[in-house]
Parts: C-alpha cells; sequence; structure tokens
C-alpha cells in the first residue's frame, strides 16, 4: 500500500518508519526543510532506540522517502496520515491550526480516492472538522478516520510494531476495509469503532494512566507520613489485575509532551460541554504539586538553599529520550535558582534540548553524574537513568560536600547505599542510613 505521512515528529517518523517496515512503501513529508535534508542525509533527528536501523534498512529497500512537497508525496498514495502537533493553547485547548492547516493542504493536493486518517491526539469532532475543510476545496472522493496514536518516547519502535490494540475509528466500509488492510501485520487486536469513540478513546487513555500516577503519587505522600513503603504497596495492589501493577511508580509526577496536555486539553473538552471533570483537575493539581516534594527535601535537610550547590542528575521527562518537554526538571531548577541555589546539572542525552528551554548563567552543565556531585551539598536523582541505578555512591559521597541524595523516583538500591554515610530521601519510603534530622544541624 503507498501511505503519506504528514509531520515527522514522533509519532509521524516512527509510524512511517514502522508502516515501511511492513511492507508499505511510505513517503514522509514535513514542512521544515532543514528537518527533511537530516533525515534524507541519514540522520534520525529524535533519540529512539532502534528507530535508526529500521530507517536505514527501509530507506536502503526503497520502501521509505522523505520531502517537504506535499503534493508530491500524494500523488500515488492511498492512505494519508495526518501525524503534526497539537500543542496546548495558554488555556489548555488544543492548538488546532497544524491539523487545519495540513487538512487544507490535503484538499489542494487531493487527486482521487484516499483514505485520509487523523493520527495527531485531537478533541472530539475534529474528523468532522477536517473532513468538512478538506470537501469544501475538492471534488475528488476521499474518507475520512481516527487511528490514535499510543506509542511511548523511549520505546516507540517496539509499541508501534507491537501494539497493546490497535483504534480505527471509521464510518465507511471502504477506508475500514483499507485500514484493516494496513494494520492487520501489526496485531490482531484491532478496534472498529466510530469516529467520535476513537477520538475519545485516546483522551480516556491518558486520562486514566495520568490518573494511575497521581494516585500512586498521592498514597507515597502518605506512605511518607504513616511509615510505609509505597513500591510495596504498588506491588501488592499490582498483583489485582482488575488494578494492574503498571503506571504505579511513585516518583516526582508525569512530565512529557503528551499527559500534561491531553489531561488539560480533556478537562476543556468537558468543560466545553458543561462537564466539570472534577477528578481530572485533581489528578493534574496533584501533579504539579507533586514535583516540589523535591524542594521540601532540600529545605528539610538543608535548611537555606541559598548558594548550595545541588547536583541534578535527569533533564529528561522520562529515560531512553531526549525530550525534555514539560519535564518536572525544568520547576525543579527554577525554584532551585529562585531560592539562590546553584544547580549542576547533567543528562546522558538531554543536555542540549534542556539548554535551549532554560540557559540561565548560574545553571553549571556537567558531564556525567560524578561531575556534577562535586563539592554539591545535595543531589537530587529526576530521571530513572539505568546508569544511575549502577553508580558507586562510595566514589559519588567522596566528591560531594554533604552525602545527601534526594531520589525523586525511587531509583537507587539499597545495595548501592550500602557502606555510605548518604542521607537518603526516596519518594513515599522510609529514609534509610541516618535519621531524618537537618543535616544542617550536624555539619
Ligand atoms: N510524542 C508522542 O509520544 C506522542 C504519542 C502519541 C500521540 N501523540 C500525538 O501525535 C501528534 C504529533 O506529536 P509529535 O510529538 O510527533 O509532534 P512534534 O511536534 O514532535 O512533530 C510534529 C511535526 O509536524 C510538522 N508539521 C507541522 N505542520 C506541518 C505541515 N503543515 N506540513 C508538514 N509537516 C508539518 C512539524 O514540522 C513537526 O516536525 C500530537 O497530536 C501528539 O499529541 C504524540
Ligand atoms: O508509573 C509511572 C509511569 C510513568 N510515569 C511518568 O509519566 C510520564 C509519561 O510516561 P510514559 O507514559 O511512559 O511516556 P509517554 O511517552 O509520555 O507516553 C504516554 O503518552 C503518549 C502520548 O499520548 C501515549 O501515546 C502513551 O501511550 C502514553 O504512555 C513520564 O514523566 C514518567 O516518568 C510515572 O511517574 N510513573
Amino acid at each position: 500500500m503507498n501511505v503519506t505521512v504528514i509531520g515527522t515528529g514522533y509519532v509521524g517518523l516512527v509510524s512511517g518508519v514502522c508502516y515501511a517496515e511492513k511492507g508499505n512503501h511510505v513517503i514522509c513529508v514535513d514542512k521544515d526543510v532543514s528537518k527533511i535534508e537530516r533525515l534524507r542525509s541519514g540522520e534520525i533527528p529524535i533519540y529512539e532506540p532502534g528507530l535508526k536501523e529500521l530507517a536505514d534498512s527501509n530507506t536502503a529497500a526503497g520502501r521509505l522517502s522523505f520531502t517537504d512537497d506535499l503534493t508530491e508525496a500524494m500523488v500515488a498514495a492511498d492512505v494519508v496520515i495526518i501525524a503534526v502537533g497539537t500543542p496546548p493553547l495558554p488555556n489548555g485547548e488544543a492548538d488546532m491550526r497544524f491539523v487545519e492547516l495540513v487538512a487544507r493542504e490535503i484538499g489542494y493536493a487531493l487527486n482521487g480516492y484516499k483514505v485520509v486518517v487523523v493520527k495527531s491526539t485531537v478533541p472530539v469532532g475534529t474528523n468532522e472538522r477536517v473532513r468538512g475543510i478538506v470537501a469544501a476545496i475538492s471534488d475528488y472522493p476521499f474518507d475520512i478516520a481516527s487511528v490514535p496514536e499510543f506509542l511511548r518516547e523511549g520505546s516507540a519502535v517496539k509499541d508501534t510494531l507491537n501494539p497493546d490494540r490497535i483504534v480505527i475509528g471509521s464510518e465507511s466500509t471502504r477506508a475500514a476495509e483499507v485500514l484493516t488492510r494496513l494494520h492487520q501485520p501489526f496485531t490482531d487486536q484491532l478496534i472498529m469503532t466510530d469516529i467520535r469513540s476513537a477520538e475519545m478513546i485516546k483522551y480516556a487513555s491518558n486520562a486514566f494512566l495520568a490518573t494511575k500516577i497521581s494516585f500512586i503519587n498521592e498514597i507515597a505522600n502518605i506512605c511518607e507520613k504513616v511509615g510505609a513503603d509505597v513500591t510495596e504497596v504498588a506491588h501488592g495492589m499490582g498483583l489485582d489485575r482488575r488494578i494492574g501493577s503498571s503506571f504505579l511508580r511513585a516518583g516526582i509526577g508525569y512530565g512529557g509532551s503528551c499527559f500534561p496536555k491531553d489531561t488539560k486539553a480533556l478537562i476543556q473538552i468537558a468543560g466545553n460541554v458543561e462537564y466539570d471533570f472534577k477528578l481530572l483537575k485533581s489528578v493534574v493539581e496533584v501533579n504539579q504539586h507533586q514535583r516540589y516534594g523535591v524542594i521540601d527535601k532540600l529545605k528539610r535537610a538543608l535548611g537555606s538553599m541559598h548558594g548550595r550547590r545541588v547536583a541534578i542528575w535527569g533533564l529528561a521527562f522520562k529515560p531512553e529520550t531526549d525530550d525534555v518537554r514539560e519535564a518536572p526538571a525544568i520547576e525543579i531548577i527554577e525554584s532551585l535558582l529562585a531560592l539562590g541555589a546553584i544547580p549542576r546539572v547533567t543528562d546522558p542525552i538531554a543536555v542540549e534540548n534542556f539548554r535551549s528551554l532554560l540557559n540561565h548563567p548560574s545553571i553549571e552543565w556537567c558531564d556525567s553524574a560524578l561531575d556534577a556531585a562535586k563539592q554539591c551539598d545535595a543531589v537530587c536523582l529526576l530521571t530513572e537513568w539505568e546508569d544511575y541505578a549502577k553508580l558507586d555512591l562510595k566514589e559519588v559521597e567522596r566528591v560531594m560536600a554533604s552525602p545527601i541524595l534526594i531520589d525523586g523516583r525511587n531509583a537507587i538500591s539499597k545495595e548501592q547505599l550500602e557502606g555510605t554515610l548518604f542521607a537518603y530521601y526516596p519518594v513515599g519510603r522510609p529514609m534509610m542510613n541516618i535519621e531524618d534530622i537537618a543535616i544542617h544541624e550536624l555539619i
């Protein structure tokens, strides 16, 4: 099948490469000419395990190509997939500008029957708007369908090639048949539904996962007060199949390009039909507050933060990605700067992206976790990179001014702490090594 994918962000690029991997001829289009040039020269602009190998082999096999010319890319297409961004507007609503512009471009480029798929995460009713925009421009026949994307960054290729399910929202038998043929090689779990339900499944799924995270974070906060261990609690809960063990890792809250934006968008979608989504509003509020637990623990350990050197391990919103969009690290570092502290920051791959978001003269950029810890009064682990869970903390302790470790992701093991004098502050678990007393009184 001939597939044209519009937008080469995470979703467009990964799904385009994976459609090619399943034997389709895929042309990926982006209006960002420099991105297309990089892709044509074999460079992958995002960090995503396994993506480059797959892109290279499919390009070499002649199944994958890149262009900035949408009209040319659509000539032979059976399916045209919209995968452009839907970033948040200041009021939380999704910004539909890019989707609507692409719909117009599709209208002008249409040259015969095609299935137009909306893969971007969009409010209910958007597919109908896209249909209206295309139909107002073109007389050629086409069908519209919603195929939301559920990939996670960092495991996007694996998720796309082995999805739990693929949701296909369509109201035309012809489109449903085309999209079944396109997606059957990925899974037997094809959920055929109407367009509005498909659009809603995406928001409801993200909102539910975000709810699990905020729920376990609140349980963690209570655990800290009553002396229970949230990792034990989550394990005990998760074994109940009705609950499930995933997305019960307590920490500093969710970030990334999806949960923060999609939860706020769903609150707005509900508000637009006069429904007050109270539960989801609390989920967002809990998440916003959770990151400041790191600052509270630092203050408890160090007293005044002015002039304190604080190492930050991890800037990305999660491991295995260089994406820093809505990363909790942003507000944590801003708070440290406001308190007069000196953040010494590091991340295996996200430093450059972070620097382009927040480049304050007081931030010290470091090459490694050990380098960042030098002469620091405390270390805060904000992203659970595997490397950090392997660090020799005795070595880290030696370079620090005082051995205080705030673990925002419960990533450090008991074994790592053994033989050190670290005051260890995890999330929702008992502290280890020394009593819960202010270190500044000791030193
Ligand atoms: N990032 C994820 O993990 C993820 C997962 C599931 C769903 N989604 C959803 O998928 C959509 C895309 O997300 P993303 O993270 O890939 O976006 P992104 O912002 O990383 O990339 C979007 C791309 O679209 C391009 N673009 C914009 N307008 C264009 C136009 N008129 N013609 C051609 N290209 C154009 C941009 O240049 C950019 O390269 C969003 O709605 C998002 O919510 C994202
Ligand atoms: O138990 C958990 C699981 C996740 N997180 C945090 O939640 C955020 C999101 O993580 P994850 O869902 O793994 O990453 P995303 O790439 O943002 O993927 C989510 O958002 C995508 C965009 O909509 C969807 O496609 C995916 O299905 C959905 O998982 C990250 O900050 C994680 O640190 C936790 O704090 N605790």
